[in-house]
């Protein structure tokens, strides 16, 4: 069985990349189940930050890694959160005042101006390789208040106009089926064997 070390510690995206790569026979070790000491993330892109975790992982365990940078991007604030997301209402990472910020940012932006998206970008680092880089987006509308309790980070705002619902409405496998995160895995799927 390949192994992966998932170079991550926000256990709501690590759940979902877990689900995610069942069947593929990969075991999977997160940096929730390691002591590793947090990454910079000080690129400017998903890319970069995204190729920094999966590398340094990879290195420092001498073994393939996977990294996931992602985030939301809202049009009315000309593309923020973004690389930002995580931390947007300040450095100890509050998914509550980050959704209170956006939600105060668009106070007055009518619902026909609330577009956004979510982007994933996963990077795959293996020793002695090229890493490899793939990119996943679902578009939504930043809701008015927080509808539903399911999933993390921003999902409670982030209204999906084809299902009618907030990610946070979505069963599991139902945002599985359709987030970024899953179209960015997707384009990994069935070429893990070569990849590894
Ligand atoms: O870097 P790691 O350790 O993986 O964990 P992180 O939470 O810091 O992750 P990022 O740096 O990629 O920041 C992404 C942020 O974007 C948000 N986000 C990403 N994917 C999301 C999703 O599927 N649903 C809701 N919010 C999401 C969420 O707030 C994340 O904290
Ligand atoms: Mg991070």
């Amino acid at each position: 069985m390949k192994k992966i070390i998932l170079a991550s510690k926000n256990k709501g995206k690590i759940k979902e990349l877990e689900e995610m790569l069942e069947g593929e026979n990969i075991k999977v070790t997160s940096l929730l189940d390691v002591e590793f000491e947090d990454i910079p993330e000080t690129g400017e892109t998903f890319a970069e930050n995204a190729k920094i975790k999966a590398e340094a992982a990879a290195q420092a365990f001498n073994s393939p890694a996977v990294a996931d940078d992602s985030g939301l991007e809202i049009d009315a604030l000309q593309g923020r959160p973004g690389v930002y997301s995580a931390r947007y209402a300040g450095e100890e990472k509050s998914d509550e005042k980050n959704m209170e910020k956006v939600l105060q940012e668009l106070k007055y932006v009518p619902v026909n101006q609330r577009s956004a998206r979510f982007v994933s970008t996963i990077a795959v680092a293996v020793p002695g390789k090229e890493t490899l880089v793939v990119e996943g987006i679902v578009n939504g509308v930043i809701t008015e208040k927080k509808q539903g309790d399911k999933g993390f980070g921003y999902d409670p705002i982030f209204y999906v106009p084809e299902l009618g619902k907030t990610m946070a409405e979505l069963p599991p496998e139902e945002k599985n089926r359709i987030s970024h995160r899953k179209r960015a895995l997707e384009k990994l799927q069935k070429r893990w064997k070569d990849i590894l």
